[in-house]
């Protein structure tokens, strides 16, 4: 029998994508729900649930998941440190993939960028990354951008906030702070997502950028990742385990 996958947020931007994607993908559409719907009818009906809708609606549909005992991929940006909790609370008891982002390309970026900044001292070079996505994003920085800077924090053995965060520089904002990470955010036009992470010396810069042309790309990974959870132990996986790239 087919994988029977049900979408929050269907009407979506990326939840019509998905839907396309499932049908490609030869699995089976359980439905869908919009905003201000009740979850639950959509996880009981479905093996598996995607949900690409909005930070704030998170932790309901993680506990959706839990409540039916039903795998969850989570594609929403933006979580803040309580809804992240919540959603690896809910991991303890469901198989979660949780990912800033679904494309291949973005998840081999992540692991270059965690082994180039063990490379290149703190001290000499300077982590700056640029993102820039289409006028209708809601949040800053993007979700993929603070997986580059929580992998470039990592590369040099520390966290994200120990390092430090440089966001939106504006006005008398002093000298920059010696290892911290750098956010800026671009809006506009219909910008799919592109992202750049530079390394700035004194004598040299070193520059890696990923640019989306096509969010179906996001959808396909999402659905590959749905897929990939079927009979997996309860757990918080990544993308990256999806692919392969442990
Ligand atoms: N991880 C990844 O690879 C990617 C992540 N994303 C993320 O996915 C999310 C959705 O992006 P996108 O499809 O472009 O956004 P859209 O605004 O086009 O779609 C979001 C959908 O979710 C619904 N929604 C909004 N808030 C809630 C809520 N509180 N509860 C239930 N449903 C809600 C909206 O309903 P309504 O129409 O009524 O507002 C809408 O149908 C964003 O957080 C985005 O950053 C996007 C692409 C790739
Ligand atoms: O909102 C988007 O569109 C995207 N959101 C994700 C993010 O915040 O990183 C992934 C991708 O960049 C598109």
């Amino acid at each position: 029998m087919a994988t029977r996958i049900g979408i929050t947020g269907i009407a979506g931007r990326m939840g019509r994508l998905l839907a396309e994607e499932v049908a490609a993908a030869g699995a089976a559409l359980a439905g869908g729900t919009r905003r201000g719907e009740d979850p639950a009818p959509l996880f009981a009906a479905s093996d598996v649930v995607i949900d690409f809708t909005h930070a704030t609606a998170a932790t309901a549909h993680a506990a959706a998941a839990v409540a039916a005992g039903k795998p969850l991929v989570l594609g929403s940006s933006g979580l803040s440190p309580a809804e992240e909790a919540a959603v690896a609370k809910a991991a303890r008891q469901v198989p979660v993939v949780y990912a800033a982002n679904f494309a291949p390309g973005v998840n081999l970026f992540l692991a270059i960028a965690e082994r180039m900044a063990a490379a290149l001292p703190p001290e000499q070079y300077d982590a700056e990354i640029v993102e820039m996505h289409h006028r209708q994003k809601v949040d800053a920085p993007s979700g993929t951008a603070v997986a580059l800077g929580r992998a470039v924090a990592r590369g040099r053995g520390t966290t994200l906030e120990a390092a430090g965060i440089e966001s939106g520089r504006d006005g008398h904002t002093g000298a920059r702070g010696t290892g911290t990470i750098g956010f800026a955010a671009l809006r506009g036009g219909q910008v799919v997502g592109e992202h750049t992470l530079l390394f700035a010396a004194g004598s040299e810069h070193i520059a890696l950028t990923h640019r989306s042309f096509d969010r179906r790309v996001y959808a396909t990974g999402a659905v590959r990742a749905a897929l990939w959870l079927q009979g997996r132990a309860p757990g918080l996986y990544d993308m990256k385990h999806v692919l392969g790239m442990e």
